[in-house]
């Protein structure tokens, strides 16, 4: 009978048949070991000579990296393999053979790997790490669902920018001037006062000229957004949700992480309440350590993020940014109007900003203020202004960078194997 890799469990001591991939093999005159795949996971095939027909071993013998077939044998259990099972193969059927396979078992370059994205895809770590995405977007609904959230999906095209007007896309649509997305937020705020707590999902771009491991120019974003919650409220939602996922991943995706070699036990202690620091302290704790390229009213950069992290061993949220290093529609502190209500939540192991977030302007005063401020001129923003002319209400919301966030729980390097195909500055291939 057929079945799939992720199901030989259900059938151990059992003939069944697999159609996959030969991801890799090794042999020799009386045996040979298959490392075969289907896209579900991987599985060794053992074929023993003396068990088997005359084709199906000289087959075992030739079959070319990458080739696709058909693979009948008796499923049994293998302490020493990763899946903890192993086929030993009575036939094999070649359906058709792959010449010349580019990506061989050793050692490739990057840029070699990336411009054969479409096929590095297939290999043992990808894998991984794309089921590990996968775990992280399903368990990104499922906790959203279960507290009651609404999906709503926010425009790709729009005539406005939530975060600053340099890292546009540029489109014309007819006769209009038009923008990619680079943050559903404000669509979301529309939405929060229609049904009170919703999130989106979905790609966002930055044109933003930085090479770096954690920036790509398409990546997708998730951006809860809630009315009648402030900034405190938000945080806790924030720091439950980045428990929730991390938990989900390490309940299940063992295999994944194995292949990966990730330190779980980093992640163990990934459980609300999360530390929270000011911008203040962090200031004043980069200068403990020895940080003198920064003073009060600048931005963070890697490194900073990086050395307050270290502070810390789960995730910590840094509040209380200065508004003017801040965008627009963050609400400045009652008490304080030079800092805004916000906070960025800073992963270990230097893999930086995984969310941005604050409580919202919700007065129509203070907001065309910052229009005039920002210069929001036009009728691409009359629409935003008008959520602070009928029955505003206090709300805040966050985005969490989905890549920047695998990048961490899966313990990579760069954000670029954390998405399927990578924009990134000079790459848009494949
Ligand atoms: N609904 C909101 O309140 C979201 C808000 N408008 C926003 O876009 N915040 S953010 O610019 O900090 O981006 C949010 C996160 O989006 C990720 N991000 C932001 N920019 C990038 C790039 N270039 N590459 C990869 N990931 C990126 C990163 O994790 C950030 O923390
Ligand atoms: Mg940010």
């Amino acid at each position: 009978m057929k079945t799939t890799i992720d199901k030989v469990h259900e059938h151990v001591g059992e003939e069944v048949t697999l159609g996959g991939w030969l991801a890799n093999k090794r042999s020799s005159g009386k045996i040979a070991f298959l490392q075969l795949r289907d896209g579900t996971g991987f599985i060794q095939g053992v074929v023993v000579k003396a068990e088997v027909n005359e084709e199906t071993f000289e087959l075992a013998k030739r079959i070319t990296q990458e080739s696709s077939l058909y693979v009948t044998g008796t499923i049994v259990k293998d302490e020493r393999s990763p899946l903890g099972y192993e086929m030993h193969v009575k036939k094999l059927e070649l359906i058709h053979e792959a010449v010349d396979y580019p990506i061989t078992p050793k050692n490739h370059g990057t840029e070699f790997l990336m411009d054969h994205r479409h096929l590095w895809l297939r290999s043992r770590k990808q894998h991984a790490l794309m089921k590990i995405r996968n775990e992280v977007i399903r368990a990104t609904y499922e906790f959203f669902n279960e507290q009651g959230f609404i999906k709503v999906d926010p425009p790709i095209l729009t005539g406005a920018s939530a975060e600053g007007t340099t890292e546009l896309f540029h489109t014309k649509y007819f006769d209009e001037d038009a923008y990619l997305s680079q943050s559903g937020q404000l669509y979301m705020e529309a939405a929060a006062m229609a049904f009170g707590k919703v999130f989106s999902f979905g790609p966002t771009f930055r044109a933003e000229k930085s090479k770096t491991r954690r920036h790509l120019i398409e990546f997708w974003m998730i951006e809860p957004e809630m009315a009648f919650m402030d900034h405190e409220d938000s945080l806790e939602l924030q720091e439950q949700y980045v428990s929730y996922i991390v938990q989900s991943v390490l309940k299940n995706c063992q295999i994944e992480l194995k292949t990966l070699d990730r330190d779980t036990s980093k992640l163990e202690n990934v459980q609300a309440p999360f530390p929270r620091i000011t911008y203040d302290d962090a200031i004043k704790l980069l200068h403990e350590k020895g940080f003198d390229d920064i003073e009060w009213g600048e931005d963070f950069g890697a490194p900073h993020e990086t050395a307050i992290a270290e502070s810390f061993d789960k995730p910590v949220f840094i509040t209380h940014y200065p508004a003017k290093i801040k965008a627009f529609y963050m609400k400045p502190d009652p008490d304080r109007p030079e800092v805004v209500l916000c906070a960025d939540l800073i992963a270990p192991e230097g893999y930086g900003e995984i969310i941005g977030g604050s409580q919202r302007i919700d007065d129509l005063e203070l907001m065309e203020k910052r229009y005039e401020e920002h210069h929001l001129h036009g009728p691409a923003y009359e629409w935003y202004l008008e959520l602070r002319k009928y029955g505003s209400v206090p709300h805040s919301g966050f985005g969490l960078g989905l890549e920047r966030t695998v990048a961490w729980i899966a313990g990579i390097e760069h954000v670029r194997e954390a998405i399927p195909f990578p924009r990134l500055l000079n790459r848009l291939y494949p």
